[in-house]
């Protein structure tokens, strides 16, 4: 049984049919990517699957159990973490807080405890702080863990939102775009670090526009256009696909960003991804799930 199961999904915003018909699988510990070009519906696909959003028609089952349209709280129960586009860290927080902020989702203390600072509630505290600190010391953060997150490089604020998310303990871990605006050593460590997620048995989904990264990580691409899923395979077989190519030449004609003539690109550092800066597409509501609303 895969341990995750998208059948059929489909997502409409009023007219616009953002998401048509779109099946995919992944099994347990698998690295899969979501591609395509912008606005091919990938995100509006991560907000179905992590409850952001409520499909229009189709469904999703976590190993088997049906999730469609249960709210992101529950869903993040059942063991699914994500990671944003534009990162979703609180700024002001300790790093240390913001990664015990997701520890805290599976150490479960009462009210009552929290109150009267029972010896329960100063044990979970105290593991949710080690654990904490474990999940930096994973993802290799550099950067000072008392300090306010904001004042972290980007590219080290994205290493402390994979740790929040991997504090929540995962069986299946979402990351949107984890190589936007991140240089070139900072990507080869997100692909090794992605790998070593990998080994701790967590299946990983990636949305990435860079195809270097992609090709390199993935085990299985899925390519979207226009909401419509148009390939599903290994990245060597997805690469020559004559309607991914399509995809993204016509897209090229389409308009002129740069985001997709790195298709032939092995070379898995080189930015071309053509969002380039450190928060590619602006502020925090982008519509990649901010409302935490229905569509
Ligand atoms: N909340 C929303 N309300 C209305 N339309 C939306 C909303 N979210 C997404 N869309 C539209 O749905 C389509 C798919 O968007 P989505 O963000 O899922 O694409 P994407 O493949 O993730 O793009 P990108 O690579 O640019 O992030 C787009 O046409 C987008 O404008």
């Amino acid at each position: 049984m895969s341990l995750l199961s998208v059948e059929d999904l489909r997502l409409s915003f009023g007219g616009l049919l953002a998401i048509d018909g779109l099946s995919f699988t992944v099994g347990e510990a698998e690295i899969v990517s979501v591609i395509g070009p912008n606005g091919a519906g990938k995100t509006s696909a991560f907000n179905c699957v992590t409850g952001f959003y409520r499909p229009t028609a189709g469904r999703i089952l976590l190993s088997g159990r049906e999730i469609t349209g249960m709210r992101p709280s529950g869903i993040a129960g059942l063991g699914v973490s994500r990671t944003f586009q534009n990162l979703r860290l609180f700024g002001e927080m300790s790093v240390l807080d913001n990664v015990r902020a997701g520890a805290h989702l599976w150490l479960r203390q009462n009210f009552v405890d929290a109150l009267l600072h029972t010896p329960r509630y100063r044990r979970t505290e105290r593991e949710c702080t080690e654990q904490a600190h474990h999940w930096l010391d994973f993802v290799g953060l550099r950067g000072d863990r008392f300090g306010e997150a904001r004042a972290l490089p980007y590219g080290e604020q994205r290493r402390v939102e994979i740790a929040r998310a991997l504090a929540r303990r995962p069986a299946l871990l979402l990351l949107d775009e984890p190589a936007a605006g991140l240089n070139h050593g900072e990507k080869a460590e997100m692909l090794a670090l992605i790998r070593r997620i990998r080994e701790l048995g967590i299946a990983t989904v990636l949305i990435e526009h860079d195809m270097g990264l992609v090709m390199e990580v993935s085990e299985r691409v899925v390519v979207l256009n226009f909401g419509r899923e148009i390939a599903d395979g290994r990245p060597e077989d997805v690469r020559r696909d004559p309607a991914v190519i399509e995809a993204y030449l016509g897209r090229d004609d389409e308009d002129d960003e740069d985001d997709t003539d790195d298709t032939d690109d092995t070379d898995d550092t080189d930015d071309t991804d053509g969002k380039g800066g450190a928060d590619g597409k602006g502020g925090a509501d982008d519509g990649d799930g901010g409302g935490d609303g229905d569509a």
